[in-house]
């Protein structure tokens, strides 16, 4: 494994999570939330916007006097009173936000550059006067010009700005296209550290995310499930388990909690869970088919990238359309029903049936009932 505590992970599903259209987190969730995340070494928590008012701040406050090891940052457009509200709320580090292509620069502030540039040095001198640690948060940086997004980062530089948020806010990069601007901006201003933040629109923010951290990026933002703005956001689980077994790189995080973290936030954002749902799904480590349960049962490392128990989930044999003998030998014998391979080839026409006509794997009674009555049930379809 490469370096362990280099990167860190800011976890945003109690800011851009909560921004999922229609998803609120009562305050005994967000503590909920927070306290899981920090339990399972999250470095930061991207924990909620000031300037909405007052229910707002009250839990920025409940989650401040929480004294959790991770560091609670804010988000805030680049105004002043915005700032000034992180600050009441006893924040000490803030993400200070501006768009930054020309698209959302003139059709949405209706502004220019120098403007954007003027209203960043007066947002990060007050910041910085009042010792905040600040992310300047480049609001749709994938569609800027590169050349321009430099004089941002040169003027968090020069008033002392800690790092950089790179936002592909609509989701529309590729990894290699991430891969080369964040390398190029890393280049150009070494000083400046590099945060990626990364869209699910086109199904790549994970893979967005983890080439950007490849690039050069220490920081990253995640969300539990990949909640957030639209198709969501970089999904915390996903980044760690993919940084992990794709790219030999350890964040520190205990995934052991992984699982219960992802019921927790699905039942607090009444966003169901998929069953397939990479790393946390329920059935991620289910086999059916009869060759891969085979191969599973022969050694886990046939069939699966990693131990389930490792995301606080267990392997899971499933007798089906597609089974074989040694699954369903394996099967029966979790049933307490010990079949040999001739038993297990009369009985297999029969659960091929019955998956059919249900349209589905086959519950414990049903295997059971196929055991016991199997040939009737053969000559009745
Ligand atoms: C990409 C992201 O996810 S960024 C995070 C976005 N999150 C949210 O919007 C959730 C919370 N938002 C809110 O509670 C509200 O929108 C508030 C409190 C931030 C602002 O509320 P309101 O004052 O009612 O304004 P409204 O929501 O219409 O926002 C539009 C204004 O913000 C301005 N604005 C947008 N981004 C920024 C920015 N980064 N810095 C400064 N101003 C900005 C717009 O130009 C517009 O100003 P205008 O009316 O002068 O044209
Ligand atoms: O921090 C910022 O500037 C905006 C972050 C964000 O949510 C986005 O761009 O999608």
């Amino acid at each position: 494994m490469i370096n362990t505590n280099n990167i860190i992970i800011d976890d945003t599903t109690l800011r851009d999570g909560e921004q999922t259209a229609g998803v609120v987190f009562s305050r005994r969730e967000k503590l909920a939330i927070a306290r899981l995340l920090d339990l399972v070494g999250v470095q930061e928590i991207e924990c909620g916007i000031p300037a909405m008012g007052e229910d707002e701040q009250n839990s920025i406050r409940a989650l401040v006097e929480m004294e959790l090891s991770a560091r609670l940052i804010t988000w805030n457009r680049a105004l002043i009173p915005e700032i000034q509200a992180s600050i009441d709320c006893g924040i000490q580090a803030v993400d200070i936000s501006l768009s930054v292509s020309d698209q959302m620069i003139s059709r949405k502030l209706k502004k220019d550059r120098n403007a954007v540039k003027e209203q960043l040095k007066v947002a990060l001198g007050f910041a910085k006067q009042h010792d905040l640690y600040v992310s300047v948060g480049g609001e749709d940086a994938s569609r800027a010009d590169l050349g321009f997004l430099v004089e941002l980062l040169q003027i968090t530089r020069e008033l002392g700005g800690d790092r950089f948020r790179f936002c592909d806010t609509l989701g529309i990069m590729d990894p290699f296209t991430m891969y080369d601007k964040v390398a190029w901006l890393r280049a150009a201003v070494p000083e400046v550290e590099i945060e990626v933040h990364t869209h699910n629109d086109l199904g790549m923010a994970t893979a967005n995310a983890i080439a950007g951290i490849r690039a050069g990026a220490r920081f990253v933002n995640t969300t539990v499930n990949g909640l957030g703005e639209r198709a969501g956001n970089a999904a915390l689980e996903e980044v760690v388990m993919g940084l992990k077994h794709a790219c030999g790189i350890e964040t520190g995080i205990d995934t052991h909690r992984f699982r219960e973290l992802s019921l927790m936030v699905a039942k607090a954002s009444r966003r169901e869970l998929p069953s397939w749902k990479a790393v946390v799904g329920e059935r991620v480590f289910a086999h059916e088919s009869g060759l891969h349960a085979d191969g599973v049962l022969k050694d886990p490392h046939n069939y699966e990238g990693f131990d389930p128990a490792e995301v606080g989930l267990v392997r899971q044999i499933v007798v089906g359309k597609h089974s074989g003998a040694s699954g369903m030998i394996e099967r029966y014998r979790e049933l307490g029903i010990v079949l040999s391979r001739d038993d297990a080839g009369l009985l297999l026409p029969v659960v091929r049936l019955e998956a059919l006509r249900r349209k589905r794997d086959l519950k414990d009674r049903e295997l059971v009932n196929i055991y016991l009555n199997g040939a009737e049930l053969l000559k009745a379809a």
